[in-house]
């Protein structure tokens, strides 16, 4: 049998947006099976439904050469079909073999014997080279531990087709590699992967098939080896895209933000995340901050934001001091922030997307006067938005933020932050989760701040984005300052050397 999954002209649609318009996906047994589109393209609605969590309107789907209705996961896993989603879902307070038997109906009769789930989680740890711990508590593993997790479970269950919504969207270089070897492993055993990425070098690196879909449309099939990263971009976008932004060369002018010393304490008692870190930020300057995650780069942001007080130092904005202001007076005074976690910080999911652009400012002239709000400015001035960052939802500013793609959510942040026209923009991971036309595009839009004057501090773990936007990076290592330099002067390598807290000049 060549194909272990065949989903034939599948059709879902939802209020103003046909998600999947007749896609056809075949999964060879063997394979790693790329699936690319852009965002909202339809990719998660497709594997939704080879998981049972959504039915198609019509259309049919094959297992192993054999008709079947997924009419809910459950029989998504008795085909041998698990999924490893874009937020994982694992109790926090429980070990690992734990989660993974949770939710497995006991054999008639018989409880679950916790030893023996504990040892064949470890023999298939071993197997499949995940390096899991059965014992551990979930909450004490760090993110890229958790996934695995989820992978076993998959394993536990005996699935031989996986299928990975964005993996490595929140994943460390160095885990993204790690997870790159777990999933050749997983093929040399004989398991099938469908792999859901915008990341055009991760297929190149791992993917045999590639299917590109547009705005819910097939648009081709194509073979990873003899296919060029640029095609497939093409194919996707449905014009070139550049991957190269143009930075003219700019003065910065004055300081506008200025950290003086700053101490931050951790959520661990008795730890310090930012150790007295000092730096500035000038007019018409993009600071990039470039650090492995987790070395104090979230707080030194919850600090500047006002999401977290500060131990000692100063943060000063346009000459002001501004660091015991509650978060709302930051934002009064010009600062813009789009947050690491869009869904726990970014944006109310209950809320429309037109409610979400003013979430900031709804209380100003002109979308609220006396009390009373002003409906017609919101949505116009939201519709902007959605329509200038290409926010695609199916009722427009009106539809439940819930109901967009991931990387649609993302693009209403950007684009609300940037709308605000601050002095500073502190811009967390500002492209997680795009497609490299959205990515092009917010590129070119920090860029455009920055050469109108502004100053943004750039915090992002991808160092291409960090090299090709920056003017000054700044590195950080276990909440430390190593040190300032030019971008221009400056490379991965000597970045990535600063970043495990090397100074310059150590080396020599
Ligand atoms: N439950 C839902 N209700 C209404 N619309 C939905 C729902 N789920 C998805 N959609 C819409 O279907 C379209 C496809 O969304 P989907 O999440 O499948 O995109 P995607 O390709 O996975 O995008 P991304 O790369 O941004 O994650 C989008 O326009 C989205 O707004």
């Amino acid at each position: 049998m060549e194909y272990v999954v065949e989903m034939l002209d599948i059709r879902k649609e939802f209020p103003g947006v046909i998600a999947n318009d007749n896609i056809t996906l075949r999964l060879k047994k063997g394979e790693i099976h790329a699936l690319l589109g852009e965002n909202g393209a339809g990719k998660s609605t497709l594997m939704s439904i080879l998981f049972g969590l959504y039915q198609a309107d019509s259309g049919k789907i094959r297992v192993n050469g054999k008709d079947v209705s997924i009419s809910n996961p459950n029989v998504a896993n008795e085909l041998g079909i698990g999924m490893v989603h874009q937020h994982f879902k694992l109790v926090h307070n429980f070990t690992v073999t734990e989660n993974i038997i949770l939710g497995m109906e006991p054999k008639a009769g018989l409880s679950i014997d916790i030893k023996s789930a504990a040892k064949r989680v470890k023999e298939i740890s071993e197997q499949y080279g995940l390096n899991v711990e059965p014992n551990a508590k979930i909450e004490d593993v760090s993110v890229g531990m958790q996934q695995r997790v989820e992978i076993l479970k998959m394993l536990y269950r005996n699935a031989d087709i996986l299928i990975f919504d964005e993996p490595t969207a929140v994943l460390t270089p160095q885990e993204i590699d790690d997870l790159i070897k777990i999933m050749k492993n997983l093929i040399k055993e004989g398991k099938s992967i469908i792999l859901i990425t915008h990341k055009l070098k991760e297929i190149k690196a791992v993917a045999d098939r590639c299917t590109v879909i547009r705005r819910g449309k097939y648009i081709g099939t194509v073979d990873v080896e003899s296919t060029s990263k640029a095609q497939m971009a093409e194919m996707m976008v449905g014009r070139e895209v550049l991957f190269t932004v143009d930075k003219p060369e700019k003065k910065a002018g004055e300081a506008i933000l200025k950290v003086d010393n700053l101490s931050v304490k951790s959520s661990r008692e008795g730890v310090m995340a930012v150790k007295n870190f000092s730096f500035e930020i000038k007019e018409g300057e993009i600071l990039g901050l470039a650090g492995v995650e987790g070395n104090g780069q979230s707080e030194l942001v919850e600090a500047i934001t006002g999401l977290k007080p500060i131990t000692s130092g100063k943060i000063t904005l346009n000459g002001k001091e501004i660091s015991s202001l509650s978060i709302r007076e930051r934002i009064n005074s010009g600062i813009a922030h789009i947050p690491e976690d869009r869904q726990k910080r970014g944006l109310v999911l209950d809320y429309t997307v037109g409610q979400n652009m003013v979430i900031e400012i709804y209380d100003r002239k002109p979308f609220s006067d006396r009390g009373l709000l002003n409906h017609k400015a919101i949505s116009e001035y939201a519709e902007k938005i959605v329509e200038d960052f290409d926010v695609r939802a199916g009722q427009g500013v009106d539809s439940i933020t819930r109901s967009l793609s991931g990387g649609n959510q993302q693009k209403a942040i950007v684009g609300r932050e940037i709308e605000l026209k601050p002095d500073v923009l502190i811009a967390v991971q500002p492209t997680r989760g795009l497609d490299v036309g959205s990515i092009e595009y917010i590129h070119r839009r920090l860029i455009e701040q920055r050469n109108n004057g502004k100053a943004i501090l750039l915090v992002s773990l991808e160092l291409d984005e960090i090299l090709s936007l920056s003017d000054r990076i700044a590195i950080i290592n276990n909440g430390e300052l190593i040190g300032i330099v030019n971008a221009k002067d400056t490379n991965e390598n000597e970045v990535g050397l600063m970043m495990t807290g090397i100074k310059r000049g150590d080396t020599d």
